[in-house]
């Protein structure tokens, strides 16, 4: 595994910077093979070269790391339930990404490199498939959005009911979700911002970049309404509570990344007795810690709990200025902490850093991938 993981990130070297032609090569391969496959895309295709991408290198990424590539793929196989793909369009898949990686590779190509990706692309749809077998819930849910608040301009928070089956997912997952009468075929990942209930309902906290990307998240903030149906896929992640664990909890969320946090925040409040959790949520401006209020009122009612606020740009906010990833190292050490962060990919990379260089041990910190890191 080791060998394989070595040629995966070295041949991956050789193509990283040519992500468009690589996309380009695959899907036009991919659709020429089997010209069927086109329906399951969305009409546009720009975003969704973006996607396979992060999926790759997600996947040649934690190739070292067996169990969270072994969880990571079956995750993945489950939520692609979703597009009813068949084993006879992962071999396809297989073969049309194996001659784009050879022709944008060109010469630096080899045998080796070649058998690597064929070996690992076995095993990724190998684990997909299993993982899609094992699953005895629906393919997706049809989900009713009950709520919808915005928050500032680009910023909501909605509610939704999951119909006709319970979806089961655990606090810190996160799910694909399309909104089919604005943008059908167009699936998004966002974590689930609450605690598994009984009513089956889920809360989502949805940013949409400045500039009009970010289609899916557009159609979810500006045009969404109480009343409209969305779909849903299975649960995906790993930034779940370990219940075997008593060490005490450091939660790091940016922006919208407080989503899953307020998640594994409201499962605390269930069960958790004896563990001191600290939050630190991080934005730009002091009006759009849209989440602030919410927290507060936990805090208020459960002594274990602390929440530290953060401004990046304002220099006149009361409280902590800084990136949330520099605010947290000021007040570690964090190395008996079990650590959850989450935001952009980058805040990400930061506070990974930040950690790392305070000897946090790597297993005691989880997060989730929402973009290349
Ligand atoms: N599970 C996860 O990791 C989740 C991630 N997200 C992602 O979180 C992001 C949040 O975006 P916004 O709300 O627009 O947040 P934002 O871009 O306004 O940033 C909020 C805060 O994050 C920190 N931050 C941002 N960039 C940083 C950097 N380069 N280095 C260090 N710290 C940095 C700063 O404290 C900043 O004030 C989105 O990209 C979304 O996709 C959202 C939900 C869940």
């Amino acid at each position: 595994m080791e060998n394989v993981a070595r040629l995966l990130k070295e041949s991956w070297a050789l193509v990283e910077e040519h992500g468009e032609r690589l996309c380009g090569h695959f899907y036009a391969r991919l659709f020429l093979l089997d010209p069927e496959l086109r329906k399951l895309f969305p009409v546009q295709m720009s975003g969704q070269r973006d996607r396979l991408l992060e999926a790759i290198v997600t996947a040649a990424q934690t190739m070292d790391d067996p169990e969270t590539f072994d969880d990571y793929l079956r995750g993945l196989g489950r939520d692609h339930r979703k597009y009813h793909v068949t084993p006879e369009h992962y071999e396809t898949l297989g073969v049309a990404l194996l001659d784009g990686l050879r022709s944008v590779a060109g010469d630096g190509w080899n045998l080796e490199y070649d058998q690597a990706w064929r070996d690992a692309y076995a095993g990724i749809s190998e684990r997909m498939q299993a993982g899609a077998e094992a699953d005895g819930n629906p393919p997706f849910w049809h989900a009713e959005v009950l709520t919808h608040e915005r928050h500032g301009p680009d910023t909501a928070v909605l509610t939704v009911r999951a119909l006709q089956h319970p979806l089961p997912w655990q606090a810190g997952q996160y799910v694909s979700v399309e909104a089919p009468r604005y943008l059908p075929r167009t699936w998004r990942t966002y974590s689930v911002a609450n605690a598994p209930n009984e009513e089956n309902v889920l809360e989502f906290h949805v940013r949409t970049p400045d500039g009009g990307a970010g289609w899916v998240s557009g159609a979810l903030v500006r045009r969404t309404r109480p009343g409209d149906l969305l779909r849903l896929a299975a649960p995906m992640g790993s930034m779940t509570l370990d219940p075997d664990s008593t060490r005490d909890i450091l939660c790091v969320a940016g922006g919208v990344g407080l989503a899953p946090i307020k998640a594994l925040v409201e499962e605390l409040t269930r069960v958790n007795r004896t563990r001191w959790v600290h939050v630190f949520y991080g934005a730009r401006h002091p009006d759009e810690l849209y989440g602030l209020p919410g927290l507060e009122e936990l805090v208020a009612t459960h002594p274990w709990l602390s929440v530290t606020p953060a401004c990046s740009d304002d220099p006149d906010f009361a409280g902590e200025a800084g990136d949330v990833s520099e605010v947290v190292t000021r007040y570690g050490p964090w190395t008996a902490h079990d650590c959850y962060v989450s935001g952009s990919a980058a805040m990400v990379r930061a506070t990974l850093r930040a950690l790392a260089a305070d000897d946090v041990p790597p297993d005691h910190i989880r997060f989730d991938t929402f973009g290349a890191l």
